[in-house]
């Protein structure tokens, strides 16, 4: 027996596209695009899939920059049926041309005549289309988007590689649904086609999914902040200009604006969400205090699950329920999902105890694209069951909430002790002045581990802060526990998704 169709925020897309035509769907700098001239787009490049695409090439690679024609291209690939794979234009061509092969693409959509991904199609002679998609038709026929099923794949992205290196997510249209009921209809959130929503992220990263297909799912603005790369003082003009009123955005913006906080006004934001990775207590609770219409959340997920998948409201004074180490409660898994915590050996610890988080429900995929090894390490799939996926994030629950420990690869042993990062950063995160820490392990080729403790702090003498520092965790923490060096930096390297770039800090030890 088949399974039946299923609506996806692209059939609410075109329904908005009739109900609010002349209403701003995308937001550039210097440019808007309207519902009807979205809709356009979508329907002149479909025309050119179907007719440049066979029927049973089922995925279609974006050369994902920021403008109109590649948010048309990702709807028309889905309103054709097909999932997209977005490759990031800031990537080396090696890298993008990696993820190319391993997605298995004929056709390749890019914005401009001549790209570095184009050339090094040529230079591999690899048997990939490449369509420019600002060639297309100007009178589009009319049809609305072809029936998927929950099974069918939505997307296929390829994670960061922060923790490790890139593999291929494949998203279905039952995980993407699952995700956008819970988010716009069972949690609570009055979202309205008047809001305007932020947009700060690469097209690779799964948290732009939210940001463009939710608004574009209820007739709202979504608000694109372009550059080259994470620019935070992009996302600083775009919060203010387009009086932005939904916003979801990486915990970094928060440091990187903490010292304009009392200055910055705000007065349209509704809803602020942070995502990716932890969240430090003090930066939420400013951010709170200083845009006072808004109500702050913090969202955790990994893109296995889809985007997010639980979700804490910051109630202010944060109170001790609210936060572990510093660092805000990731909250309650969303409807649909279920969290559950196991040791080491796989076995459910007991209550209150800490475990490596497992997820399993509806937004939960259930492989790594064509990788059978990586699928058996990370997800268990029952026949009849919701698929379950290890995260390698360590947490622990107390009166239904879930606080996020760190990760299993950031656990560092020296000299035969386990020592969490956590804790240590948790005790140079109270020092004053200092927005963000990482404690970092470093292998040597003895096998020793050097553990660098990381202060992000500026406007301030460095050499003491060290010392303070220094003298703060001896008063704290066990000797085999303290850092053998510590670095201040005004700021900490990112990566393109705007988390913190454990690599490059260490590179910059040694460039340093
Ligand atoms: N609110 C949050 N608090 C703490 N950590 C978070 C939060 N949200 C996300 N994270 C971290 O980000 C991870 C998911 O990020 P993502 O799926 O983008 O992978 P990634 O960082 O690119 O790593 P990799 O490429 O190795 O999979 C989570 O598993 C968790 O470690």
């Amino acid at each position: 027996m088949s399974l039946p169709y299923v609506t996806t925020f692209v059939d609410d897309f075109f329904r908005c596209a009739g109900l609010f035509p002349n209403e701003p769907a995308l937001v550039f700098p210097d440019q808007t695009t309207t519902y009807a001239e979205l809709l356009a787009l979508v329907q002149g490049i479909r025309d050119s899939i179907d007719s440049e695409v066979p029927i049973n090439e089922r995925r279609i690679a974006v050369y994902a920059t920021q403008d109109a024609y590649t948010y048309a291209t990702i709807l028309a690939i889905l309103a054709s049926g097909r999932a997209y794979v977005p490759l990031n234009p800031h990537n080396p061509a090696q890298r993008n041309g990696s993820c190319l092969t391993q997605a298995d693409v004929s056709t390749l959509f890019q914005s401009g005549a001549e790209t570095e991904i184009s050339q090094w199609v040529l230079a591999q002679r690899l048997p990939i289309k490449i369509l420019n998609l600002r060639n297309i038709s100007s009178s589009p026929s009319e049809r609305v988007p072809t029936p998927v099923r929950e099974t069918d794949m939505a997307y296929l992205l390829f994670t960061s590689g922060s923790t490790g290196n890139p593999k291929g997510v494949p998203i279905y249209h039952g995980n993407l649904r699952r995700f956008m009921k819970a988010f716009l209809s069972e949690m609570g959130f009055e979202f309205r086609p008047t809001d305007r929503f932020l947009q700060m992220f690469d097209l690779t990263f799964d948290l732009s999914i939210m940001s463009f297909a939710a608004p574009l799912a209820l007739g709202a603005a979504c608000h694109v902040v372009t550059g080259s790369g994470v620019g935070f003082l992009d996302v600083v003009k775009t919060l203010q200009r387009g009086k932005i009123s939904v916003a979801l955005m990486v915990p970094s913006v928060l440091s990187f604006l903490e010292r304009y906080l009392d200055e910055i006004d705000l007065p349209d934001m509704r809803y602020s969400l942070f995502c990716g990775e932890a969240l430090p207590a003090l930066l939420a609770e400013k951010w709170h205090r200083c845009i006072p219409s808004a109500r702050l959340f913090n969202v955790y997920g990994p893109t296995e699950a889809t985007i997010f998948c639980s979700v804490y409201e910051l109630k202010s004074p944060l109170g001790s329920s609210g936060e572990y180490q510093g660092v805000v409660s990731i909250g309650v898994p969303m409807p649909g999902t279920v969290f559950s915590l196991i040791s080491e050996k796989g076995d459910c610890v007991a209550p209150g105890e800490k475990g490596e988080l497992v997820i399993s429900g509806g937004q939960v995929t259930d492989q790594y694209w064509r990788n059978p090894e990586k699928t058996l390490a990370a997800f268990s799939v029952r026949s009849g069951e919701a698929p379950a996926y290890r995260t390698g994030d360590i947490a622990f629950e107390s009166e239904g909430n879930y606080y996020y420990c760190g990760r299993v690869d950031y656990q560092l042993k020296v000299d035969g002790y386990r020592i969490e990062a956590g804790e240590v950063e948790h005790h140079a995160r109270s020092l004053a002045g200092v927005r963000n820490v990482a404690l970092v392990g470093q292998a040597e080729t003895n096998g020793k581990v050097i553990l660098h403790l990381f202060l992000e702090a500026s406007d301030i003498d460095q050499e003491s802060l060290r010392m303070a520092c220094k003298t703060h965790l001896a008063g704290e923490l066990p000797s085999y526990m303290l850092p053998h060096q510590i670095h201040v930096l005004d700021s900490f390297p990112l990566n393109q998704n705007g988390k913190i770039d454990r690599k490059a800090l260490i590179s910059s030890v040694h460039q340093g």
